[in-house]
């Protein structure tokens, strides 16, 4: 068997500020997505967000389906989105084969059937979320991402955040996924921070250098706690956390949400001076 899962349960906010270090790892990193051969998979109850990677390793690897979907097939009631964070490689759709190059994305919508991962280098950060509707599957290149550039370099955030699912881009039921990029020499992601009660978001940072970690800040506003995480780690954020980093190196994050809307806008700031 090729495909592996774990499940997370949904956290509250009061038993998440009872937890010790490991306690916090256990429910909210995921430090085992990737492994040569296999389709490995985070199923949260947090939006029913499921969070994976696939690492073909010149093989190929299917799209398996998993007991806690219940379903016959994985995209019987999902959609997919899947991010190469690796070299060149392709995925085929109930055959129709689409080449995904390093940072690409390709959004796969629900019903289809055989999805196949390919590449000897390539690695896929895989995002899932349940769907009403079957929508076409599709090619998202960053050249084709809504731009936002963010921060400053005097306050060490300065970045470029690349909404690849935007509404020239692609349709979705629920997913909503980009990248954000930094300015050399900065290195906190979402600072000024912010939560978002309609949507859970999942984090996935990579470029690390090998000694290089981030320390992810996670909680209520006015009770936060931190997650060391390190190359191809993930977070999960449930709604009423706020999710930010500062790194001891440069890195590059793949962020995605689902919830009641995929409105980028429908989010509540943080104040600098409500963080404690
Ligand atoms: O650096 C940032 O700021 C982000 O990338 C924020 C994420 O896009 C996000 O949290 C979207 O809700
Ligand atoms: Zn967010």
């Amino acid at each position: 068997m090729s495909t592996d899962y774990e499940i997370r349960f949904a956290i509250d906010p009061a038993a998440a500020a009872m937890m010790d270090t490991s306690e916090l790892r256990a429910n909210f990193l995921i430090d085992d997505l990737f492994a040569g051969g296999e389709v490995r998979w985070c199923y949260s109850h947090y939006d029913r967000m499921a969070v994976g990677g696939a690492v073909p390793e010149g093989g190929e690897l299917a799209l398996e389906a998993i007991k806690p979907t219940g379903t016959g097939f994985f995209l019987e009631r999902r959609e997919l989105i899947a991010v190469n964070i690796g070299d060149a490689g392709t995925i085929s759709v109930d055959g129709a084969e689409h080449a995904v190059g390093p940072r690409d994305m390709l959004y796969v919508g629900m019903g289809a059937r055989d999805v196949r991962f390919g590449g000897a280098g390539a690695k896929f950060y895989l995002v899932s979320a349940p769907a009403h509707a079957s929508y076409p599957t599709k090619l998202l290149q960053q050249s084709g991402a809504k731009r936002l550039d963010l921060g400053a370099r005097e306050t060490a955030n300065e970045r470029s955040i690349f909404q690849y699912v935007n509404a020239d881009s692609v349709k979705t039921c629920q997913l909503v996924v980009g990248l954000t990029q930094f300015a050399p020499g900065s290195l906190w992601n979402t600072m000024p921070a912010h939560v978002h009660d309609r949507r859970m978001e999942a984090y996935l940072y990579f470029d690390l250098q090998p000694d290089a970690f981030v320390v992810h800040l996670m909680g209520e506003p006015d009770e936060t706690r931190h997650l060391i995480v390190r190359n191809e780690q993930a977070v999960l954020s449930p709604p009423w956390s706020i999710h930010a980093g500062a790194g001891t190196g440069s890195y590059t994050f793949i962020w995605a949400m689902a919830g009641d809307n995929v409105d980028y806008t429908d989010v509540e700031k943080v104040a600098m001076e409500e963080l404690r």
